[in-house]
């Protein structure tokens, strides 16, 4: 099966501060991959950069085969790529409601945008009972299940999901990641993951990506990489 996504060579930073120094990396369709790895390893901006965020200095991006160079960051969105980011991206004067539809804002079919509110809001319970809440108005829970479910409305095929377990308590973080295993499960999802969790993001993973100093230092089965001592001990320190 060929590859969803593929990294090559990729080099990104800010102004004239280099951070990602040639990033080589696959991500087989319906599989979730973890990037784990240091702070300032690199993760959130390989993330931005993948997403359109972030223009890459040098080396491509492939979606299903085809170079992004130059696509805009709509037409990403429209090919099935969401990005949540870290920080999450909601907006604080928009009702909940308001929010998620943001997410369906593009699609034609205004009758599976209503449907895909609609499981957002069985998904995420809170959200149901908040929805004309004002985004500033929710716990940082309730933001991170905002911005994932408007990531969901949009049906994506691609979820960028920058450390979703954050400021999450850990039976929302078990949820959610079941609910990622869930979605690669039922609607062949494919999902790359960032994580500070790499316990619980490695339970859930198909792959884990460590990276260090703006590179792949090892891309492996998950598996592998929870069973291994030596491997773990060498890449992640414990
Ligand atoms: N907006 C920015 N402007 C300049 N430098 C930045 C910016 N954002 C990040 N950096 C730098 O880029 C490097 C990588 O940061 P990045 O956020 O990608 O790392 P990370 O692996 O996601 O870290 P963490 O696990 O701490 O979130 C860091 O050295 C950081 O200082």
């Amino acid at each position: 099966m060929s590859d969803l996504l593929t990294a090559e060579a990729l080099a990104a930073g800010y102004g004239p501060v280099p951070v990602l120094h040639g990033v080589d990396l696959t991500v087989a369709p319906g599989t979730i991959a973890a990037v784990i790895g240091a702070n300032g390893a690199g993760k959130t901006t390989l993330l931005r950069t993948l997403s359109g965020m972030l223009r890459p200095t040098a080396g491509r991006i492939l979606l299903d085969g085809r170079d992004l160079r130059g696509t805009p960051v709509e037409q990403l969105v429209r090919r099935g790529v969401a990005h949540v980011p870290e920080g999450r991206g909601v907006i604080g004067e928009l009702t909940v409601e308001e929010n998620l539809r943001l997410g369906a804002l593009w699609r034609r079919d205004r009758a599976d945008g209503v449907r895909a509110l609609d499981e957002v809001y069985q998904l995420f319970e809170p959200l149901a009972r908040r929805r004309r809440h004002l985004g500033h108005q929710l716990s940082g829970g309730e933001r991170q299940m905002l911005a994932l479910g408007r990531a969901l409305v949009s049906r994506p095929r691609l979820l960028l999901l920058d450390e979703p377990s954050l400021g999450l308590a850990p039976r929302v973080v078990a949820q959610t990641m079941a609910l990622l295993r869930q979605l690669r499960d039922d609607t062949g999802l494919t999902v790359l993951l960032v994580e500070q969790n790499v316990r619980s993001a490695l339970a859930v993973a198909d792959q884990g990506i460590v990276m260090s100093l703006g590179r792949v230092a090892l891309a492996a089965p998950a598996d592998r990489l929870r069973d291994d001592a030596d491997l773990r001990h060498a890449y992640l320190g414990f």
